[in-house]
């Protein structure tokens, strides 16, 4: 069974603070776990990545292994039909025109004092894409990683995704051959970050590492970070729908269950003022639960973190979602746009009964890599952005250091920095016909 929460029950608020600080994904035993894994790599590199791979994805592989061929490429990538070929080519132009937009200018203007100012964006010159792989395979998260580096004008595009028992989904192997990715590496986990942040003998180290994945991942990401950018906290997966009127609640459970469906630590939210539509949508789920292929995985994500808040009204849903902070928000209500205006803090936010989460998993365009665990208060999805940094730029001539140099010179003071003083006043010297 769900939680059941209402916010007319006395006790809602301390309910409401459980469901807030329940812990999924970043338990001490899988932080320590981690730990151990990233040192390991870090220890004995390729050999690590070897033992690693054989113990958590029942594979063997020898550092020769560890990436796939070019023929290997090849012989997967011809096994794709060509319906399946057409969806990924359509997702990934959707995803292309999408980021493409998010492009960012530079910028150069001089101001009244004489000062050329501005910035200028650069890309990364390597970037590691994770694409998960444990319980499900993700084409879906290749495309989403690798369009928007590629359109970045990342150099070096490197993906690490682990293959059970190595099995490969021919589609992760054409999405990264489609979206030009230049290295596949068959390792996943902990030990895949590790490798490349921190690089083995086989595997060069990246500059920043973007991509979902589990809580092992996600609490790697955590500890290499320093070592190498990241983008944010992707992990298990989580939707908070909110419903008002005259929703189906068969598509309403569904929504809940495909991101159930990822991962038993995964969360489904469903928050409405209407009691009715409430029961009616939870019979809809365990109506639907036990035929699902992955029932046993999406059950328990239900079971221990699925959630059924009923409210007073529509805005408080919202405020209770801000708090949530959901990494996908989706609004099956009467105005939904109206309703968008209401939240602020949310990953992904779908309006409207006709745009189920699930599409935005595809072929919408905008990005599936989204913040979780209630990181969406503070950072966004992936986008061009992750894989741009920006450089300030700045040129006085003699008169504008004329202008702002003296202040320079008595903040310098003021911090007793000398030397610091000393490098603008000797410029001034010289433009007040001293000697410098
Ligand atoms: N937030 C997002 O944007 C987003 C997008 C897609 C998927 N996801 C999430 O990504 C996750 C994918 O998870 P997955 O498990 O299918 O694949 P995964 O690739 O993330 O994890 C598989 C790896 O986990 C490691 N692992 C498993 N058990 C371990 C243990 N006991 N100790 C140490 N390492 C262990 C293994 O190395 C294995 O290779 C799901 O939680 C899904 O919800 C999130
Ligand atoms: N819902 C996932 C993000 O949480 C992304 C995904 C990929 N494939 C299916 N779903
Ligand atoms: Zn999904």
């Amino acid at each position: 069974m769900p939680i059941h929460l209402s916010t007319a029950q006395p006790d809602f608020a301390e309910r409401f603070a459980a469901l807030l600080s329940m812990k999924r994904e970043d338990a001490a035993d899988v932080n320590d776990a981690v730990a151990s894994i990233i040192a390991d790599v870090r220890g004995r590199g390729d050999a690590a990545l070897v033992e690693l791979t054989g113990r958590f994805d029942r594979l063997a592989l020898t550092a020769e292994t560890l990436a796939f061929s070019k023929d290997e490429i090849a012989a997967q990538t011809a096994k794709v039909s060509a319906e399946d070929r057409a969806a990924l080519a359509m997702a990934a132009s959707r995803i292309r025109a999408y980021h493409a937009r998010q492009m960012p200018d530079d910028l150069s203007w001089t101001d009244p004092e004489g000062a050329t100012l501005g910035w200028r964006w650069t890309p990364v010159s390597a970037a590691g894409l994770y694409v998960p792989g444990g319980q499900a395979s993700y084409p879906s998260s290749v495309l989403m990683n690798a369009i928007p580096a590629r359109v970045a004008g990342v150099e070096r595009l490197v993906i690490c995704v682990p293959t059970p028992d190595g099995v490969v989904n021919p589609l992760v192997l054409l999405a990264a051959e489609l979206a030009g990715v230049d290295e596949v590496y068959r390792i996943g986990g902990a030990q895949a970050i590790a490798a490349m942040a921190y690089g083995t003998r086989t595997i060069r180290p990246v500059d920043k590492i973007t991509g979902p994945g589990n809580a092992y991942v996600a609490a790697a990401k955590r500890q290499v970070f320093g070592r190498v950018g990241i983008d944010m906290i992707a992990g298990p997966s989580e939707v908070l729908i909110i419903a008002q009127g005259e929703q189906n609640p068969e598509w309403l459970a569904l929504d809940l269950l495909a991101q159930a469906e990822h991962d038993a630590d995964a969360q489904s939210i469903l928050i409405t003022p209407d009691e009715t539509l409430a029961r009616a949508v939870v019979a809809e789920v365990e109506r639907i639960l036990p035929a699902l292929p992955r029932a046993e995985v999406a059950g328990a994500s239900w079971r221990d973190y699925g959630t059924v808040i009923v409210t007073r009204d529509l805005d408080e849903a919202a405020a209770l979602s801000d708090r949530l902070a959901p990494e996908h928000l989706e609004l099956c209500v009467d105005d939904p746009e109206a309703l968008a205006e209401k939240t602020r803090h949310a990953g992904a936010i779908f309006l409207g009964g006709w745009t189920p989460e699930a599409v935005g998993d595809y072929v919408s365009g905008p990005n599936h890599v989204l913040p979780t665990a209630r990181s969406a208060r503070f950072s966004s999805g992936l986008s061009v952005m992750d894989f741009l940094k920006r450089s300030t730029i700045a040129r006085l001539s003699p008169e504008a250091l004329a202008a702002i140099g003296p202040a320079a010179v008595r903040l310098a003071e003021s911090e007793g920095l000398s030397a610091h003083g000393r490098s603008v006043s000797a410029r001034l010297a010289v433009l007040n016909g001293g000697q410098g």
